[in-house]
């Protein structure tokens, strides 16, 4: 044991030599500083100690020693590294090693309590005059087992997350499905939505999946009889059934939303409006699918829902953000413009007081408030405003039964009965008082633009505003302001348009000059570049309706015009209010701002247990080895 403390001061003063004597030295050594530290002069005395006590004791291992050591072999030379290497020197030295410089002054000085008994005290004595305070502090804290304390502070904290109690998320992989059938007034189309199971709160996430157009007209056209506003539904629900995995079928909603057509029937037949919505809802309710109901929207929930979609699959309420959470995406919103068949909607964000009550929307969208301007015209629709223009045209000719059709290309004749044009709720206030709905008209084309747009702007009525600004037909409306996404008929009508006049449209000149130029065109003349003859007919009135309702009516212009963006689809997904719809009433949208909740899985989550334990286990073992092994020094010590 004598040997072993020897061994141990001469090779902690070897090592204190090589490689912190030259360090404190150069302190010390300056020969013109007139007193001393006493920390660096105690210091400096206690290494003087130990590097004279290990030469003496090298000195005696290089030539061999008398006393015999445990196994009686003689003492052999030993450099620093096989001292060190030596059966509890290494261990000693070890921390010594890696501790600073005044730590490892304070294992000397306890190396030397046990090696010098006679000195000790003077040194000791010295080093306490000094920085007492500071190697008592030092000695207790290098004797600390930081790390396995450390370690356990770490595992007993992992259990701790990991019992914690917390909801468990049911492991639902694969995606979920939502239906809509958007009823409108010329069409039924069905969507099937799709999203990630476990990703139900993103932006961005739902998509479509698939569309189904319904065979035959929209289901008000099937109003009194009976059955049969149903039946037209079937083989687009029956392909739905083969498209969403079976499993998924009584989680699946469906919902049905008429727009202005059964809004229209409503107001001339409210007992048929219920007739066809109850045989669509039963129709509905045979499939396995979960019905959510079958309701007429209100022009303002059609205009808002179509906002929310055009917003959405724009990425503009929130973003995913790098650590894993969805934040508000700082973006400005878009406006929407829907063009239908019988209705005309506009809506977007704006900062102007909205003096009509009616015109105004508040949705709050992950935590964020969104005040909206939105206004549905009923009967201006893209087929309800080709119906008004006859009927104004029929009656500004005197109801005669050759009329003569400005917005028609030249050549064009075309026959129909008085009921096509007067049978509707739009056209009602151009009827003759006696008429006979069967008597029939025929229509020559004419293709004059000035006299077409003079009979357009017949439809709408800028007098009498009872607001501080409106659109028309004393509607209120702010200046228009932000970047558009104008879909459904627009899209049609301004991707016709560009096609057949070779004009490319993006300021209010080209819209004009576009125009122009398809209502001089023949019939013949369309025919050779249109892809839709059916529609040909219609392309110079409804050119001009756009014309008239975005730049006078809207009230866009050079500047505001070139930011309306005509679309059908972002991305693979059809842009119209039925994605908006599913998201508002699915809760897809939430009204607070969303976080992605993370889960483990069971198996994850045993083994971070698993390993936690493991760690605490380990951490217990090394805390009881250190403390048996500073036991055992403290004997040795006292030998
Ligand atoms: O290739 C097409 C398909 C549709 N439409 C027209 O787009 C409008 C869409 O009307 P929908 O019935 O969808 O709208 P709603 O009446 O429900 O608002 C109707 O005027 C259609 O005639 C069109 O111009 N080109």
């Amino acid at each position: 044991m004598a040997l072993e403390n020897e061994l141990l001061v001469s090779s902690a003063a070897v090592f204190l030599t090589s490689s912190f004597w030259k360090g404190l030295h150069q302190r010390a050594a300056f020969p013109s500083q007139p007193a001393l530290n006493p920390f660096v002069q105690n210091v400096r005395e206690l290494l003087h100690e130990t590097t004279r006590v290990s030469r003496k004791l090298q000195a005696r291992l290089a030539v061999g020693s008398s006393e015999p050591h445990r196994g009686s072999s003689p003492l052999q030379p030993l450099n620093v590294k096989q001292l060190r290497q030596k059966k509890g020197i290494a261990e000693r030295l070890a921390p010594v090693s890696v501790v600073p410089l005044r730590t490892l002054n304070v294992h000397l000085s306890q190396s030397l309590k046990c090696q010098l008994p006679g000195r000790k005290p003077a040194v000791k004595a010295r080093i306490s005059t000094s920085r007492k305070s500071h190697f008592h502090f030092m000695a207790q804290f290098s004797a600390l087992p930081i790390a396995p304390i450390a370690l356990l502070l770490f595992g007993l904290v992992g259990i701790l997350l990991l019992t914690i109690p917390s909801q468990d998320v049911q492991d639902a992989p694969g995606f979920m499905y939502g239906i809509v059938l958007d009823a409108g007034s010329s069409h039924t189309s069905l969507y099937i939505y799709k999203w990630p199971a476990d990703k139900q709160n993103g932006t961005g996430v739902v998509s479509q999946h698939s569309e189904c157009s319904v065979e035959g007209g929209g289901i008000s056209s099937y109003a009194g009889q009976v059955g049969a506003a149903g039946r037209s539904l079937r083989a687009c629900l029956n392909r739905a059934v083969e498209e969403i995995p079976k499993e998924k079928h009584p989680n699946t909603p469906v919902y049905l939303g008429a727009t202005a057509g059964m809004r229209l029937l409503k107001m001339s037949s409210p007992q048929q409006s219920d007739q066809v919505l109850a045989d669509v809802g039963s129709e509905i309710q045979s499939f396995p699918f979960s019905f959510r109901g079958a309701v007429i929207l209100s022009g303002q929930e059609e205009g808002a829902y179509g906002w929310v979609t055009v917003n959405y699959l724009l990425g503009n309420f929130i973003k995913y953000g790098f650590v894993g959470r969805w934040f508000s995406s700082g973006r400005a919103t878009v406006g929407a413009l829907d063009f239908g068949g019988a209705s005309t909607q506009i809506t977007f964000v704006t900062q102007q007081k909205v003096e009509d009550e009616e015109n105004r929307k508040e949705l709050r969208l992950y935590g964020h408030d969104y005040s909206l301007y939105t206004h549905s015209f009923l009967c201006y629709g893209q087929d309800q405003l080709l119906k008004k223009l006859l009927a104004q045209i029929v009656k500004s000719q005197g109801y005669a039964p050759e009329v003569n059709h400005p917005c028609y290309p030249a050549n064009l004749t075309r026959t129909l009965k008085m009921e096509d044009i007067f049978d509707s709720p739009c056209t009602v206030h151009y009827k003759p008082n006696t008429y006979n709905p069967q008597r029939s008209l025929t229509l020559r084309g004419g293709g004059h633009y000035e006299n077409c747009l003079g009979n357009v702007s017949e439809l709408f009525s800028y007098d009498g505003c009872p607001f501080s600004r409106c659109s028309f037909d004393k509607v209120f409306q702010p200046k228009v302001t932000g970047d558009f996404m104008a879909f459904s008929a627009f899209y049609f009508i301004h991707s016709s348009l560009q096609k057949v006049t070779g004009v490319k449209v993006s300021t209010p000149l080209q819209l004009e000059d576009a125009t122009k130029t398809v209502c001089s065109m023949n019939y013949s003349q369309m025919m050779s570049v249109a892809d839709k003859p059916d529609r040909l007919k219609d392309y110079c009135a409804s050119s001009v309706f756009i014309k008239a309702l975005l730049l006078r009516g809207y009230g866009f212009d050079d500047a505001s015009f070139p930011g309306i963006s005509f679309q059908n689809t972002a991305g693979d997904t059809s842009v119209g209010w039925a994605l908006g719809y599913m998201l508002m009433l699915s809760n897809l949208l939430p009204a607070e701002s969303a976080g992605v909740r993370k889960s483990l899985t069971v198996g994850a989550w045993g083994m971070l247990l698993f390993l936690f334990i493991v760690l605490l286990i380990i951490c217990v073992f090394l805390l009881l080895r250190a403390r048996s092994k500073k036991k055992k020094g403290g004997n040795e010590n006292a030998i």
